[in-house]
């Protein structure tokens, strides 16, 4: 017989609040020193387990294959490297615009990969997870992890540290940029200098990757020049989406209620740990008990 739908497992966003290319490796992959904060906002998943071995996700994504997706990638990937016998009909409730550079593909494969190592009992430690996250990609082991971390590499050296608590207006200029397009572009700089994280600021910091993205794209230029007018902004990863950052939650409010309605947007709050590690602990603590 078939089991109940589980509740639901969050699947939160992420901004890189800076961006820095130092070059990069032997396999043309860009090394990175970046700052990775989660966000306490994003989409939800939830997982019936079935006796058979399929797979199956209820809701498809609009242009994304199912074989595709990273969700039902990442249920393979667990099944097949667990020898899983069972299987799973996946639900997703997707808020988070999709090529936007705040990682909701790699954070519904996190969320994945979490939730079905408790449910179909892999007993796979955070750093297994993360090992087989990272062959889906680079920014899914950082979601696995669920801290606000300073990250360096291709992104897999990750140390979490604490920084002070913001609210971020969150805004999508309504266009795709593709990660592998941008780190393909000749003009993109690549010759940043190692910072230390202890000497890091906010205004002393950049997104390498902003300059060929608003040249490339006006949208996201004229939101930046919005933005900008109101308090400190950036682009997050490789776009599209810009951020600004605020003390509270009211400032934040009042500049999104004055947003162009061309521009869709989401106020969220910096945490150190991601709504997914809490969900994973409480999960455990529970099954402990
Ligand atoms: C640079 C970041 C910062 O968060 O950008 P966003 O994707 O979030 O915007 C990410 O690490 C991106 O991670 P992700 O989007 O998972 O990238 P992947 O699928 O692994 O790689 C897409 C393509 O980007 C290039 N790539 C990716 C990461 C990296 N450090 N160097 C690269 O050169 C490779 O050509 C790769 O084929
Ligand atoms: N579950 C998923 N959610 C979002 N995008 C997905 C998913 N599965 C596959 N993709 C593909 O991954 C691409 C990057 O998605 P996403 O992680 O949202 O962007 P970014 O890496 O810029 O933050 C999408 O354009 C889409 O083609």
């Amino acid at each position: 017989m078939d089991n109940q739908l589980t509740d639901w497992w969050p699947s939160p966003a992420k901004l890189n609040l800076f961006l820095h290319i130092l070059g990069r490796n032997e396999r043309g992959y860009h090394l990175l020193q970046t700052l990775f904060q989660m966000l306490d906002v994003g989409d939800k998943l939830a997982f019936r387990l079935t006796n058979d071995e399929k797979i199956i996700l209820t809701n498809p994504l609009a242009g994304v294959a199912d074989e595709d997706n990273l969700i039902v990638r990442a249920a393979r990937l667990l099944q097949t490297t667990c020898k899983v016998t069972q299987g799973v009909t996946i639900t997703l409730d997707k808020h988070l615009p999709m090529g936007g550079g705040i990682g909701g593909g790699s954070s519904n494969a996190a969320t994945t990969l979490v939730a079905l190592n408790e449910l179909w009992k892999c007993k796979l430690n955070n750093t297994q997870l993360a090992e087989l996250g990272l062959s889906l990609g680079a920014d899914v082991p950082i979601f696995i992890h669920g801290e606000t971390a300073f990250a360096s590499g291709v992104g897999e050296k990750v140390f979490p540290v604490k920084i002070a608590p913001k609210w971020y207006l969150v805004a999508n200029p309504g266009i795709h940029v593709s990660t592998a397009e941008v780190f393909a572009a000749a003009e993109l700089p690549r010759n940043s200098s190692a910072i230390n994280w202890h000497d890091y600021k906010f205004e002393e910091t950049r997104n390498d990757c902003q300059t060929l993205v608003t040249n490339r794209h006006p949208e996201v230029a004229k939101l930046l020049q919005w933005l900008v007018h109101y308090a400190p902004s950036r682009m997050t990863g490789t776009g599209a989406c810009v951020f600004a950052t605020f003390a509270s939650q009211a400032q934040a409010m009042e500049v999104q209620a004055r947003l162009p309605i061309e521009w869709t947007s989401f106020i969220a709050k910096g945490v150190d740990q991601s709504p997914l590690k809490i969900k994973q602990q409480t999960v455990r603590a529970a099954s402990d008990m």
